[in-house]
């Protein structure tokens, strides 16, 4: 790990109609570095990821991505430039096979045609990619299989594996947990962790208190759209003000 930002919020601020969404965010994330995001329901979580991968474009403040000042680029560039994300919903198209899925983000980063009818053939360089993609997360044994016949965990293994295909210098995962079978969350939660031990950034927005803890390095609070505390998961833990604000909600 370095201190070189990999990702860099300044003073982002964002303003829908009359309601404030976020105000003053600021935060530095060092390359090869895991971020949990946490907060309580509404608190912006979700809209600071939208900031972050371009779906929203802030009122205020600068993204700035490796260094670039990527603000005013459209989620496409901001992909190109090495930004991959997750979605809480799924993002798979469910009646291509597991191998196919992946094989479109690798060739869509690769920059050739994305075909949906073209037949994959063994050993052409978007398919091993796939291949290799889905061992990194566990999944080459499933590669024929049809998405839409996927567990919610084993989904949500092929989307970190379509985010690997495309190279990126900072992930997002917007809750990965969402929906998964209890039983399925250790062995997800190994597959993100892979995804830090790879030296990748990775943030995290997620409501599984004990993942976020387990997994990450620095936990960011967020509080009725403003940045509560960024720090370790034990200083967090004990800061009486994210206390208060997690009052009458589980931590
Ligand atoms: N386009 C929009 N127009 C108006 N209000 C919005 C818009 N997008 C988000 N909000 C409001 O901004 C606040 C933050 O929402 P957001 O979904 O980012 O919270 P969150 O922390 O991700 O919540 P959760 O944990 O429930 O997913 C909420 O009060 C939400 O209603």
């Amino acid at each position: 790990m370095t201190d070189h930002a990999m990702l860099s919020l300044e003073q982002i601020g964002l303003r829908i109609g009359g309601a404030r969404i976020l105000e003053g965010v600021s935060l530095d994330v060092p390359a090869g570095q895991m971020l949990g995001v946490i907060g309580p329901n509404g608190a912006g979580k979700t809209t600071l990821f939208n900031v972050v991968s371009g779906v929203v474009r802030p009122t205020s403040g600068r993204v700035l991505l490796d260094g670039a000042d990527v603000t005013r680029e459209s989620i496409h560039r901001r992909a190109a430039a090495g930004l991959g994300r997750t979605f809480q919903t799924s993002s798979l198209f469910p009646a291509l096979s597991v191998l196919e899925n992946v094989r479109l983000a690798a060739q869509a980063h690769a920059g050739g045609a994305t075909s949906l009818v073209r037949i994959p053939r063994a050993g052409d360089a978007a398919s091993e990619r796939a291949l290799e993609c889905l061992a990194e997360v566990g999944l080459e044994h499933r590669a024929g299989a049809e998405a839409s016949g996927l567990a919610h965990g084993e989904k949500r293994k092929v989307e970190i594996a379509m985010l690997i295909a495309a190279d990126p210098k900072v992930i997002l995962l917007d809750e990965p947990m969402a929906g998964v079978a209890s039983g399925d969350v250790p062995a997800l939660t190994e597959v993100i962790r892979g995804l830090h031990r790879g030296g990748r950034t990775v943030l995290m927005v997620e409501h599984h208190m004990e993942v976020v803890l387990g997994l990450v390095d620095r936990v960011a609070v967020m509080h009725h759209g403003e940045l509560l505390a960024v720090d370790t998961p034990e200083a967090v833990m004990a800061n009486p003000t994210v206390q208060s604000a997690y009052l009458g909600e589980a931590m």
